[in-house]
């Protein structure tokens, strides 16, 4: 992927600094407080859901996590934590069926379903293969760390993490305690 045309202005620009602006435009807040899944708060706060069902937005974060697989070659599956994985696992499973390797997805619940198949996991997870997980936004790691800890439970190789915004509060040290590399397309200091 080398260049994407901004379709208003015609203006070329690559696919990250693209996925940037409109992540600056349409998901980042400022200026009141806001609850952290921490339980933190902070007065800057990235709502990655209006980038990633924009339809721009979410092709580019597709296509940008297809590159980063396709570099790897042994990946075999991409999956996270619902809610904030579910768009990304999906368009980018939805993409790969044109690219040269296919990634089928899953997603890990935050409790077992409860009826039905009771699963955590839902979709295609390929057990004993390794796979990638991802996250909208990282601060803590803790919610990505659940889904490593119940991928590798289920039978899986899991050595990296994506995610699309890490807000540089931790979630690279405590996914390395895990044993585990966090791949952030954009950082929060990308935003300043
Ligand atoms: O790195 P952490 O400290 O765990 O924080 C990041 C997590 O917080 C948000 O999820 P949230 O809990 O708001 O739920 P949602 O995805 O269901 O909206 C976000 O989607 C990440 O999963
Ligand atoms: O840490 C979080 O819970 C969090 C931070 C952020 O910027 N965006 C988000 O959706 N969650």
């Amino acid at each position: 992927m080398v260049a994407v045309a901004f379709a208003e202005t015609g203006t070329t620009y690559k696919p990250l600094e693209r996925l940037r602006q409109i992540i600056a435009e349409k998901s980042l807040r400022k200026g009141r407080a806001f609850k952290l899944s921490s339980g933190k708060m902070t007065d800057y706060f990235f709502d990655m859901k209006p980038t990633m069902l924009d339809p721009e937005g979410a092709s580019l974060i597709a296509s940008l996590i297809l590159d980063e697989i396709e570099k790897r070659g042994d990946i075999a599956a991409i999956g996270g934590l619902v809610l904030g994985a579910v768009p990304i696992v999906s368009v980018v499973a939805a993409h790969s069926n044109v690219r040269p390797r296919r990634v089928p997805g899953f997603f890990v619940r935050k409790e077992p379903k409860g009826h039905g198949t009771n699963q955590l996991i839902d979709g295609n997870l390929p057990i004993g293969a390794k796979v990638i997980l991802v996250d909208d936004v990282t601060t803590t790691g803790g919610s990505v760390g659940k889904a490593v800890d119940a991928v590798r439970e289920a039978g899986c190789k899991v050595e990296e993490v994506f995610t699309i915004v890490d807000r540089l509060e931790g979630a690279m040290q405590s996914l390395q305690e895990r044993d585990v590399r966090l791949v952030p397309l954009l950082t929060r200091t990308d935003f300043e």
